[in-house]
């Protein structure tokens, strides 16, 4: 059994860019924790595999419960991460990463899942800046947003929350390193 990966850093660091590099090479490596929704399944969904579909009262009850990792609502319905989901695969033999915030590393850390913390900087705020304009993302006032969020990841990192921070400058060198860390163990 492996144990969890929790990668998180602030919007525009390059966490999806290494994760998908990640996956293309290493396609069977890993698996992904189901989500659970109040959303009504579409056709062709399965509970259990898409989704774990579940009601409005289910879903308060285990928001009560703290079975959540994390949790929030889009367009009126819920959405969140469970521990159970994430235990599933890791017990599958999967190595399983969670990609989230800052909120969710604190969340993390109060359940039994053993996970392994990992951070991924920008050079400088200012990069980060350059990072997400140039994605194209981003209107002025998200930029902002982003930009505020990415201080207080920062500064939570600096509080040596993780077991490893990864500066991402160049891409590659930042790469090897965010494979060594997540295929270790
Ligand atoms: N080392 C690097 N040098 C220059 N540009 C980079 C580097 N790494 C990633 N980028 C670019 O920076 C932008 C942000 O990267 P990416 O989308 O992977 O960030 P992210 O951390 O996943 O953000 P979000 O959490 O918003 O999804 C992308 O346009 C990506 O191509």
């Amino acid at each position: 059994m492996s144990r969890p990966i929790v990668l998180s850093g602030p919007s525009g660091a390059g966490k999806s860019t290494m994760l998908k590099k990640l996956f293309e090479e290493f396609p069977d490596t890993f698996g992904f924790s189901v989500s659970s929704t109040t959303r009504k399944p579409r056709e062709g969904e399965v509970n259990g595999v898409d989704y774990n579909f579940a009601t409005v009262e289910e879903f308060q009850q285990m928001i009560k419960d703290d079975k959540f990792i994390e949790w929030a609502q889009f367009s009126g319905n819920y959405y969140g991460t469970t521990v159970a989901s994430v235990k599933q695969v890791s017990d599958s033999g999967k190595r399983c990463i969670l990609d989230i915030d800052m909120q969710g590393v604190k969340a993390v850390k109060k359940t039994d899942l053993n996970a392994r913390f990992l951070f991924v900087a920008p050079p400088s705020v200012e990069s980060l800046r350059e990072r997400l304009t140039g994605r194209g993302t981003e209107t002025p006032e998200s930029l902002q947003k982003r930009l505020d969020a990415a201080t207080a990841e920062m500064e939570y990192a600096e509080t040596g929350a993780h077991d490893k921070v990864i500066v991402n400058d160049v891409l590659e060198d930042a790469y090897a390193q965010f494979k060594e860390f997540i295929l270790a163990e």
